[in-house]
């Protein structure tokens, strides 16, 4: 298995990480293991029958990387590129994401190989009630919690309820988070990432002395991230210049109206054709310059063939890897961008999850305002605890998070002990 997941390069981008803030902490063989390798991985088929009458069998995954500090917590994907090493890569940043926020949770991650843009409503409806179906004996909401990632939203965290309840025989809200507030959803979760990634860019402008209203920003991927990225951004008077999604990118140096770009992709589903902006290619949207570069759709996106030409001077990874180790050597040597690295970027998802994790446990539900106003105070201590970290020890921010993240969970886990 070792070897299997070795082969993927997501995965393999993830242990060149892990393998270099091992080596800063000084681990121990043992606990380096430990740390390393998932704890449970599931495949499952997902039998269902297609709106034509035939039947299709997708490929279904989650990825418990482990449980030690709690139950396990992590988004679900529907994308075609979906596979076990990639998933197993996505888990173990969710692992160091959750110990960075102080959550008590591990780290997972789930998805299915699947074209969702293709599928009709019904068809998606089925796919995710039978995954839950196979899901239920792995999952819980002291054993592991889904919520929603690429391809999935607050639609497929509902059907995931009302599957799990169903079988339950009574409601359980605490399953899944990210659900629609009808079903004891968070107050402000469907803009967490997103409006996260904008608040520690503009944290990070600060700290270079970027007056926000002075600033611009570039946003790839118009999706939960990117939109509310970029909805934040812009309320905070930063520019937004460019964007993009599968369809292309979008370019406009006096500024993206981003109100109505969010009303034109509600109507029509994609940015094409949106009247507000020119078309560009969307090779060229990340070397153009700005202040801030929010990555906020795939992964491996910062790669050394580009890293030397993208001309921002934060980089805001709204997306989980989009930066590979050689991008981060290149940046590294170069010196001038701010980094602030996916596990605490993106990382305002997940910290709202745990508040309506937390709510539904409690049987309580806090207002939008207290769950942003949590939202940014830990955000901000993190944030905080990171660029000392990073100053103190002469290290790159990737490697700082990452650092008081796989230290944290190496404690937990020497703590615990060995069974017997
Ligand atoms: N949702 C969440 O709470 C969290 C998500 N993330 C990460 O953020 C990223 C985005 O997730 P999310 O916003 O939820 O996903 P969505 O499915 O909501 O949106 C994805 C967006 O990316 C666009 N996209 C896909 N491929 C490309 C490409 N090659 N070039 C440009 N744009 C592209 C999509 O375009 P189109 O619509 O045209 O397909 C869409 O606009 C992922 O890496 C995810 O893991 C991280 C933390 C939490
Ligand atoms: O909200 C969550 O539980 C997880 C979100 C997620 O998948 C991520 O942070 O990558």
């Amino acid at each position: 298995m070792r070897e299997e997941l070795l082969k993927n390069p997501v995965f393999s981008m993830a242990i060149e990480q892990f393998d270099r803030v091992a080596d800063f902490l000084q681990l121990s063989p043992e606990i380096r293991e430990r740390c390393k390798w998932p704890k449970r991985i599931i495949t499952v088929t997902v039998p269902i029958r297609k709106d034509d009458g035939t039947t299709e069998v997708y490929f279904g995954h989650r990825v418990q990387h482990h449980l030690t500090r709690g139950p396990v917590k992590g988004g679900l994907r529907y994308h075609p590129d979906v596979d076990v090493g990639e998933v197993a890569a996505l888990a173990m940043w969710m692992n160091w994401k959750c110990a960075l926020l102080d959550l008590p949770f591990g780290g997972g991650k789930g998805g299915i190989c699947c074209k969702p843009m293709e599928m009709s409503e019904g068809e998606l409806e089925r796919m995710t009630r039978r995954f839950t179906m196979e899901m239920i004996p792995f999952i819980g909401p002291e054993i592991d919690v889904m919520a929603p990632d690429m391809g999935t939203n607050e639609q497929t965290m509902a059907w995931i309820t009302d599957t799990y309840s169903t079988h339950s025989g009574h409601l359980v809200p605490s399953i899944v988070t990210g659900k629609p507030l009808t079903l004891q959803g968070s107050a402000g979760r469907t803009r967490a990432t997103g409006h996260g990634v904008a608040f520690l860019a503009s944290n990070a402008l600060k700290k270079l002395g970027v007056e926000s209203a002075e600033a611009t920003a570039i946003v790839q991927g118009f999706g939960n991230v990117g939109m509310h990225a970029a909805a934040t951004m812009s309320s905070y008077g930063i520019k937004i210049i460019g964007v993009s999604d599968v369809s292309g990118a979008l370019w406009n140096p006096e500024g993206i109206d981003i109100q109505k770009l969010m009303a034109y992709t509600g109507k029509h589903q994609t940015i094409e054709n949106f009247p507000g902006a020119q078309s560009i290619p969307s090779g060229e949207l990340l070397l153009r310059p700005c202040d801030i570069l929010a990555p906020c759709a795939i992964g491996g996106v910062i790669t050394k063939a580009n890293a030397a030409a993208i001309k921002c001077k934060v980089l805001a990874e709204g997306a989980n890897g989009p930066t590979t180790p050689e991008a981060d050597r290149v940046i590294e040597e170069r010196g001038d961008v701010f980094v602030i690295p996916d596990v605490l970027c993106n990382a305002g998802g997940v910290t709202v999850s745990y508040f309506e994790w937390v709510q539904n446990l409690q049987r309580f539900q806090w207002t939008e305002r207290e769950v942003i106003s949590k939202l940014e105070t830990k955000l901000n201590a993190a944030f905080e605890q990171v660029t000392g970290f990073a100053m103190r020890n002469n290290i790159p921010m990737r490697m700082a998070a990452q650092a008081i993240a796989i230290s944290t969970v190496a404690g937990a886990k020497k703590t615990r002990g060995l069974f017997p």
